[in-house]
């Protein structure tokens, strides 16, 4: 069954067509990657599903039930992290999770909430006190109050070092592994690529792809990276690479030789370079990261950034 089903939505605020024609379905159980540039629309959407803001024109459903006519009913079955949320400094984390589920009007475990996120021996401190791991996990634990069918975490891990972040991906996991739908939207690339089914990436309020992560490298045409370890290299040795089918670049520095190769042109390559005269070490291949896949799908991107030079921490698209 389809926990979030979007047909033709759109979303205009005068001028600005935020969200244009979205169609999109997440299944129950799968854990949805919305990706997306700063502005593409993804708070929109998420918005739109919790009826904050309405569309202009399409129909939302969340489980089941329109999320307009039903807003209550959905809110209730779903669990929300909004982008920025923090927590509050002289409150207890206990305090904090006391305060969801009263707001939630739900006589609920405050201690297995605090357990099911890893903080539970913190639970008297005020979370003012809090490595910013441990108050996203808190905040995470509010959202979890209730046993919500949907999580949704708008940019979850934003402003987490790279050990927080993977905390919060096996958090994730682990309330997939329980049945809950998981909706998140990051530009956290690296955090995606080890945790969704699938993603969706938006560009401009369009849904410009959608598919699991291998789905949509083979799209991009499969092309990997060949990096061939070798005694010497010429020039010449390399034109006769890019002369090969299925060859769309190739360049050497002398010691190794870097090509970007249709995956089944692999061999020629090698075959090449040895009919050269060149004696080849060894050699390794690279897929398309999911950086490459995001900046071919979103594009207008031209300034990805590295963050802490940490694979799972790229940030692409401001
Ligand atoms: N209340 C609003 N009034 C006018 N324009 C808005 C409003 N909310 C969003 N927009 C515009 O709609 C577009 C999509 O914004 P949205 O916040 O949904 O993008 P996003 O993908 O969530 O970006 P971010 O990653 O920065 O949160 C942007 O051009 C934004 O300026």
């Amino acid at each position: 069954m389809a926990a979030i089903e979007l047909e033709g939505v759109t979303k205009r605020y005068g001028d600005v067509t935020a969200v244009r024609d979205l169609d999109l379905t997440v299944e129950e159980g799968e854990v949805f990657g919305f990706l997306g540039p700063n502005g593409a629309g993804k708070s929109t959407t998420i918005n739109m599903l919790l009826d904050f803001v309405r569309p202009t024109s399409g129909s939302v459903r969340v489980l089941s039930r329109d999320a307009q006519a039903e807003s209550v009913e959905v809110r209730r079955h779903t669990g929300v992290l909004p982008e920025g949320y923090d927590v509050y400094e002289r409150l207890t984390g206990r305090q904090h999770v006391d305060f969801a589920m009263r707001s939630k009007e739900i006589d609920g475990d405050v201690d297995a909430v605090l357990e099911r996120v890893g903080i539970a021996d913190a639970a008297d401190r005020r979370a003012g006190g809090y490595s910013k791991g441990m108050r996203q996990r808190l905040v995470l634990g509010m959202a979890l109050v209730g046993d919500p069918d949907i999580l949704i975490l708008d940019e979850p891990s934003s402003g987490l070092d790279p050990a927080g972040a993977k905390e919060m991906r096996e958090i994730v996991r682990a309330e997939a592994e329980r049945g809950t739908t998981v909706f998140f939207s990051s530009h956290v690339l690296g955090q995606v690529e080890s945790v969704c089914d699938r993603v969706g990436i938006m560009r401009e309020g369009e849904l410009v792809a959608e598919d699991s992560i291998e789905g949509l490298r083979e799209a991009v045409g499969g092309e990997e990276q060949l990096v061939v370890t070798v005694d010497a290299a010429s020039e010449e040795d390399v034109e006769a690479v890019r002369a090969l089918a299925g060859v769309s670049s190739a360049a050497t520095d002398g010691g190794t030789v870097t090509v970007s190769c249709e995956s089944d042109a692999k061999t020629q390559v090698i075959g090449a370079l040895e009919d050269a005269g060149v004696t080849v070490k060894d050699f390794s291949t690279q897929e398309a990261s999911l950086e490459d896949l995001f900046l071919t799908y979103a594009g207008d991107s031209d300034h990805p950034k590295t963050v802490d030079g940490d694979a799972a921490n790229t940030e692409v698209a401001e």
